[in-house]
């Protein structure tokens, strides 16, 4: 089993938060958002919580909450705060571990430092969530090439949206990637729903 990975994305907004509440309930683990930007909806710790069904110990607190939502380099400075890279350590559980990054990889932490590189310094595999809408080719080959030119181990790519076969295929085998599976639009979404759709479009096996 997989002890630990990261869910990301191709942008903000991709679907992030319902992979991670899928793949955090589905392999049993605790779920780890380290920097939340934006409280609004109560972070997206909450949202997984809702989504997954996990237990509140298993949703582990944020090292940095930030309430702008904006980049966390710019939403922490708004607060007077420099992110520490220091204070951004892997968190020691006992079990399997779904981190959620926010928005993209070249999300900046502070003006020189890039949510990228922390992924790098963890040496954990990512999942790589990206929309199957029109402009998802260009975004995530970007990412890929990002992940690959920093030796950050893929473990796949989980789409997120209406069925478009090409652009999947042309993602997985230009970007040299496994595909994990598509969650399509979900409405209503709930915990059940989340886990059907889950259930039906990817293998655990995939992610072990
Ligand atoms: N498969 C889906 N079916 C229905 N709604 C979805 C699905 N995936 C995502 N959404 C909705 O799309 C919106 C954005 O998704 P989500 O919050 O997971 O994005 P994110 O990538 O985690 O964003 P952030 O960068 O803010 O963390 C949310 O309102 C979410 O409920
Ligand atoms: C606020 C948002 N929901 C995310 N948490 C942070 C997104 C940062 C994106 C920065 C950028 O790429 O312009
Ligand atoms: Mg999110």
């Amino acid at each position: 089993m997989t002890q630990g990975l990261i869910v990301t994305g191709t942008d903000t907004g991709v679907g992030k938060t319902v992979v991670a509440a899928a793949l955090a309930g589905a392999l049993d683990a605790a779920y780890w958002k380290p920097i939340q930007c934006g409280l609004e909806n109560g972070g997206d710790s909450a949202e997984v919580r809702t989504l997954s069904g996990l237990p509140a110990e298993r949703l582990l607190p944020e090292a940095y909450r930030f309430a702008m939502a904006a980049s966390p380099h710019r939403a922490a400075e708004a607060e007077g705060i420099e992110i520490s890279l220091a204070d951004l350590t892997l968190p020691d559980v006992r079990g399997p571990l779904v981190v959620e990054g926010a928005g993209g990889l070249m999300v900046p932490l502070t003006r020189q430092s890039l949510l990228i590189d922390l992924f790098a310094s963890w040496r954990l595999p990512v999942v790589l969530v990206a929309r199957t809408a029109l402009g998802t080719i260009n975004h995530s080959l970007l990412s890929i090439e990002a992940l690959n030119g920093r030796n950050i181990p893929i473990l796949g790519v989980a789409f997120v949206g209406d069925e478009v076969p090409d652009t999947e295929r042309t993602i997985v085998e230009m970007g040299g990637v496994r595909r994990l599976g598509r969650l399509p639009h979900i409405a209503p979404l709930t915990r059940a729903s989340l886990a059907a759709a889950f259930a039906e479009n990817f293998r655990i096996e995939d992610l072990r």
